[in-house]
């Protein structure tokens, strides 16, 4: 279970979000919408301990997260959270199944090739396991990017605008993707979004004012 509690975030006197109070149960998949500038990119830093915020409590699986020291913090959010970025953050001196077994060390998770071979197999990348990241195409990359999220086994998997520079056809993939990781890793799932057609994918809305 993920909940945010009495949340608000200040950054200056003239900017002041509140967030109302929002429960998630483990394994839901939620889509998180806003206009322009409502604090979406804002609730995500929040919820993935990017951002501490200057009032309330976030809780994840029993652990609240700012109580936790940096270093914890990092550790914590390198073993439960995944994070899909709009863009991919790849080292590009490394293959793609480099880039995934540094992002089990950097979680203090022993290096699996085994787990490292299932995550691209369902994501219909297998074949390119000890490509470099400038050899795949920009809908490839983005499947590594979701690999390097899902691969270990986060309780929330976060995505920030996954589709919006996409066309229809690949928007609806990206999100398939989304919605079958969320599915096979148990991961409750939050997608931040403005785009308009990945609403009737998802039954739960959180909405900023
Ligand atoms: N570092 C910062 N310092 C001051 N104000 C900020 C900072 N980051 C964001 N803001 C302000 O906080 C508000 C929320 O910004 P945020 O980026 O969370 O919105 P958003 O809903 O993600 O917008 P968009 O859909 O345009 O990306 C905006 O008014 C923005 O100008």
């Amino acid at each position: 279970m993920i909940s945010l509690n009495s949340v608000s975030h200040n950054y200056n006197e003239k900017v002041q979000i509140g967030f109302k109070d929002w429960q998630i149960n483990n394994g839901e998949q939620w889509l998180l919408l806003g206009s322009s500038g409502s604090g979406k990119t804002t609730l995500l830093h929040i919820l993935t301990g990017i951002l501490k915020p200057n009032n309330g409590a976030v809780t994840i699986n029993d652990t609240s997260i700012y109580t936790l020291s940096a270093k914890q913090l990092d550790q914590f959010r390198g073993r439960n959270i995944g994070i899909v970025f709009q863009r991919p953050h790849l080292i590009k001196s490394l293959t793609i199944a480099e880039n995934l077994l540094m992002a089990q060390s950097f979680a203090k998770l022993p290096e699996d090739m085994t787990r490292v071979s299932e995550v691209l197999t369902s994501l219909g990348i297998a074949d390119k396991i000890k490509a470099y990241p400038n050899e795949l195409s920009q809908g490839q990359l983005q499947r590594v990017s979701i690999a390097r999220a899902v691969i270990n086994k986060p309780a929330l998997l976060i995505a920030d605008e996954p589709t919006s520079s996409l066309d229809d056809k690949n928007a609806m993939a990206v999100l398939d993707l989304l919605l079958q990781q969320s599915n096979i890793n148990q991961a409750t799932l939050v997608v931040a979004t403005h785009d308009k057609r990945v609403k009737d994918a998802f039954t739960n809305t959180y909405e900023l004012a």
